[in-house]
């Protein structure tokens, strides 16, 4: 007997949904033991929606009926935000549907309260969609390496800001035209300010740490800077200092693990470094766990297709649970680890100060960091007379004690503006 699927949502992700679903029927039937068909497909303009895949007697305005009708098995989420996709994969999961979705925004925000309501049904809950689009990342996480211990997780999750990062390194490309590309590719939320301002990576950050720290991490834990600051000037320094810009969400335990941080912000990576050659919209993260060492997953991070190919793979998944009346495994948030404030997280700094260039100056600046306990790893000079530049790299610092060697550089008397403040990830210190 055929599994009943209510697509919720046919945007960007959902008609691909919808074309593979028809494409691979048989394959994906001999592969689940019985075929998947489409009992209903949720769209708020249906006379919009164009796929002759679907029988149009199939499309509906009304999600909410849908998604709890007696007929349907499973439930595919692909509206995104928060409301009405709560209430709708709530309701499904009460009502014993098995869910899919791509929405990272909802998981992140209040992912506890649909884990909590499907143990209680005993329904599945998969979500690959939502970080790193078709990079199978979260159930090695959840299930591959749930024998290793996850020390630090870190990569690049958001395809649209990578996207614009990359034109305005290898092309020159501006920011709204790079971003207007991206949205035209479908790689953008439906509110691009999500991507551009790190919202997007940090529900994706909170998914990951949730996962690889068994602790409940969500958007609010997470520390959050965005793209929209980065200048050409930024991108330029980091030409000449041998960098690239990248937007990173960094998951990490504390060195004694007692506490997490999880933070997105952009930072300056030396070209070697493997996430340098991260290009356009592609996504890659690091895993590093004590017996595995370092693993990394690289792949298409957003985009119709590939975002389908994870939410068919969970699909086929719960389709093959739901025959076996068999559940995947649950969340485990049982470390319970609290998310420590951005101050406590360590790393290396790149600092631009425009300064008067006379003697005296390197020392009242070297001062201000030494007083703050920020060892510094080099400084170089650019420009002479009013245009001097001082780019100063530091070794490992906390977060805090660099924020309170800036506030003291801006009272220097020769520090005319501090132009520029960005992390450095590397691999290693040196
Ligand atoms: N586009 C991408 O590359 C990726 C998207 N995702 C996630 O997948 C989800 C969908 O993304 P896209 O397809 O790109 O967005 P989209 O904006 O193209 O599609 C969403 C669709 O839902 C429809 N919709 C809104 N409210 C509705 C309602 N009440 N009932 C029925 N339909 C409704 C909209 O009209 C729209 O067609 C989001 O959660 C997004 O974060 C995840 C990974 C990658
Ligand atoms: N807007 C997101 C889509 C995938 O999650 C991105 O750009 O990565
Ligand atoms: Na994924």
């Amino acid at each position: 007997m055929a599994l009943k699927v209510a697509l919720l949502g046919c945007g960007v992700v959902g008609s691909e949904v919808v074309r593979q679903l028809a494409r691979q029927a048989d394959d994906l039937a001999a592969r689940v033991g019985a075929p998947l068909e489409l009992a209903g497909v949720a769209v708020r303009r249906p006379g919009r929606v164009r796929l002759p895949e679907v029988d149009p007697a199939l499309f509906t305005t009304d999600a909410a009926a849908l998604a709890v009708r007696d007929d349907v098995d499973i439930v595919v989420e692909v509206i995104g935000g928060i409301e009405p996709a709560r209430t709708l994969l709530l309701d499904a999961v009460k009502a014993g549907k098995s869910v899919v979705t791509a929405n990272k925004a909802l998981l992140a925000e209040d992912g506890a309260t649909l884990f909590a309501a499907a143990q209680a049904t005993g329904a599945d809950i998969y979500y690959e969609a939502s970080v790193a689009g078709a990079i199978p990342l979260l159930r090695p996480l959840r299930e591959s390496l749930a024998g290793d211990r996850v020390e630090r997780v870190l990569g690049i999750v958001n395809g649209t800001t990578n996207y614009i990062l990359d034109r305005m390194d290898a092309h020159g490309s501006g920011f709204s035209e790079a971003l207007e590309q991206a949205q035209a590719l479908g790689y953008a939320e439906a509110d691009p300010t999500a991507d551009i301002e790190g919202f997007d990576a940090a529900a994706k950050a909170a998914i990951l740490a949730g996962l690889a720290f068994h602790t409940r991490v969500t958007a609010a834990d997470v520390h959050r800077e965005g793209i929209t600051e980065v200048s050409a000037a930024d991108i330029a320094s980091a030409k000449a200092m041998g960098c690239v810009v990248k937007l990173l969400a960094i998951c990490q335990r504390s060195p004694d693990g007692s506490s997490v941080g999880v933070r997105v912000h952009p930072a300056m990576l030396p070209r070697e470094h493997p996430l340098a050659g991260v290009r356009e919209a592609y996504n890659a993260v690091f895993v590093e766990a004590a017996s595995a060492g370092r693993l990394m997953f690289y792949g298409a991070g957003a985009g119709g297709a590939p975002t389908a190919s994870a939410v068919l793979g969970d699909l086929v998944a719960v389709a093959r649970n739901r025959l076996a009346g068999a559940r995947g495994p649950e969340e485990t948030t049982y470390a319970g680890l609290p998310v420590h404030p951005m101050g406590d997280s360590v790393t290396r700094y790149h600092v631009a100060l425009d300064v008067a260039d006379r003697p005296g100056v390197l020392a009242t600046v070297a001062e201000s960091f030494a007083r703050n306990d920020v060892s510094i790893k080099n400084v170089r000079q650019e420009g002479h007379g009013d245009d001097a530049q001082l780019v100063i790299v530091t070794h490992m610092a906390a977060d805090a004690a660099l924020a309170a060697t800036v506030d003291d550089l801006r009272r220097l008397s020769t520090v005319r503006s501090v132009a520029s403040v960005m992390r450095v990830e590397a691999l290693a210190d040196g």
